[in-house]
């Protein structure tokens, strides 16, 4: 599991270390781990040249007392210092070691710029002449010192100038900018130096392939089709059949027992999927929305009165009432931004605000679809989907996705597992179909099997 910890929970976590360690050490721990991965990404040390961007905290102290260590293994390091009081521990450690203090006039061409702005003790923005250093080398590879400066740290939110870093080095855990959009797609890789710290429970959490190989649901020795469950989907209309075959391939990804369809796209459904039952009956999941018409209201209602969990999606969104708990709502943000009555860019622009805003107003979990996904509950838990490619942005991927976690609900998954472990596995099958190319939405339904096979394959060995 990845875990971002908050600002402030971050500063308790290490105001406990300070107490413990000699001073300066919780520095120079970040610093060391910092100076490698810039060396990494150098591929060596000794002639290269580094610029450091310097401001007035601790985040540009561990800029300082990396650069001196790369300085010590034969580094030309400069250092632009953008506030007239900077760390002057780390500044007399840069200077013994022959680094230089330069200005935007007498810098040089560097290999790489170190941004050591700002960290989390930073407000959203850049002040000018910070920019104007950033703006003196564009074509350099910059690496982000805890966070890329200007961002919002806590929120994902990018407001004002920032840095785009294409490594981030950060220190104890991760924050929520590096996991949330869109800060995070300023954030480039983000490589994690451990500073063993005590953390509580991260508010946001992204599922990797060991967590999802747990939360997937297997069948036991003795199962049936019925006891693995059994998911109904409602999707499509005459208008739409495209719909019902995709939201039921989804749904028929295998991770449920039995797919029932119940609509107008019966003969579509069946000649695709010809292990569907399109007949009415008895299900654990309902799938209602995907390319729904006129009566979808009348549709999600009945679902509802079931009693069994619901995902509502796209056509069904705007029906939604507050008040059901075991459904997972799945807008993108312009229907979200509906739902909520605001802006499309609003809510792209405080992805976390939002789909956290629209789960504790609905009283359900809510899947907001991005280039990282978020998945809220009421409760304030969030999880990011980081496994996607920017190749499913195709149309109908996300009727799969209704599908797969419609079908995961049905194997008794709680919503908030089934949402987030659905849309993991729909990303990582997304890579599977395309192998780095483009993919189409069935494609990404039958490679859905594929991605779970490889996960208990993984948990065999
Ligand atoms: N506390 C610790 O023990 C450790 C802290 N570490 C580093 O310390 C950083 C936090 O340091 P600080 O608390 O000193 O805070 P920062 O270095 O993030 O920022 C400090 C100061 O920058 C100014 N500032 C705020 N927003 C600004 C903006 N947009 N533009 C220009 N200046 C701005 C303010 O005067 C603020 O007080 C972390 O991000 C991390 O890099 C690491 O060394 C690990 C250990
Ligand atoms: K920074």
């Amino acid at each position: 599991m990845r875990a971002a910890h908050t600002v402030e929970q971050v500063r308790a976590a290490e105001e406990v270390e300070l107490a413990r360690l000699p001073e300066g050490a919780l520095m120079q721990r970040a610093a060391t781990g910092l100076a490698v991965a810039i060396a990494d990404l150098l591929g060596g040390v000794y002639g290269r040249r580094v610029l450091l961007l310097v401001g007035s905290g601790d985040n540009g102290g561990d800029a300082l007392y990396a650069g001196a260590q790369l300085a010590r293994r034969g580094a030309a390091v400069e250092a632009i210092l953008l506030s007239e009081q900077v760390h002057a521990a780390g500044l007399a450690a840069l200077l013994a070691r022959h680094g230089r203090v330069v200005d935007t006039t007498t810098a040089t061409r560097p290999d790489v710029v170190v941004d050591g702005i700002v960290g989390i003790g930073g407000r959203p923005g850049l002040r000018p002449n910070a920019v104007e250093a950033l703006g003196l080398f564009r074509d350099v590879p910059v690496v982000a010192v805890d966070v890329p400066s200007g961002v919002g740290v806590d929120t994902g939110e990018l407001d004002g100038p920032h840095v785009v870093a294409d490594l981030t080095v950060t220190f104890g855990t991760h924050k929520p900018c590096h996991l949330v959009d869109p800060a995070a797609s300023a954030c480039g890789v983000v490589d994690l130096v451990g500073l063993d710290l005590d953390l509580p429970e991260p508010p946001i959490q992204a599922l990797q392939a060991a967590d999802v190989a747990v939360l997937v649901p297997r069948p036991d020795p003795f199962a049936q089709k019925y006891t693995r469950g059994v998911v109904g989907v409602r999707a499509g209309s005459p208008e739409y059949t495209g719909a019902a075959v995709l939201t039921t391939s989804g749904a028929s990804c295998g991770l449920a027992g039995m797919v029932r369809y119940d609509g107008p796209a019966a003969d579509e459904v069946r000649a695709r999927h010809p292990g569907i039952v399109a007949s009415v009956g008895r299900v654990q999941a309902w799938v209602v929305g995907p390319g729904g018409g006129d009566d979808v209201d009348v549709l999600l209602a009945a679902c509802l009165a079931d009693g069994v969990p619901v995902v509502a999606d796209a056509a069904a969104l705007p029906h939604v009432e507050p008040g059901h708990s075991r459904l997972v709502l799945t807008p993108h943000a312009g229907e979200l931004a509906s739902m909520l009555g605001t802006e499309r860019d609003a809510v792209e622009a405080d992805q976390l605000g939002h789909v956290r805003r629209a789960a504790a107003h609905f009283g359900c979990t809510v899947l907001l679809k991005g280039r990282h996904t978020l998945i809220a509950d009421p409760g304030g838990r969030v999880r990011v989907t980081t496994s996607g490619v920017p190749w499913l942005a195709v149309a109908g991927a996300g009727d799969v996705l209704a599908g797969v976690i419609g079908a995961l609900l049905a194997s008794g998954l709680e919503p908030f597992d089934a949402a987030s472990v659905g849309s993991w596995l729909h990303g990582a099958a997304a890579t599977v179909a395309g192998g780095g190319g483009p993919v189409t939405p069935e494609g990404v339904a039958d490679a859905v099997a594929t991605v779970v096979s490889g996960l208990t394959s993984g948990l065999q060995d």
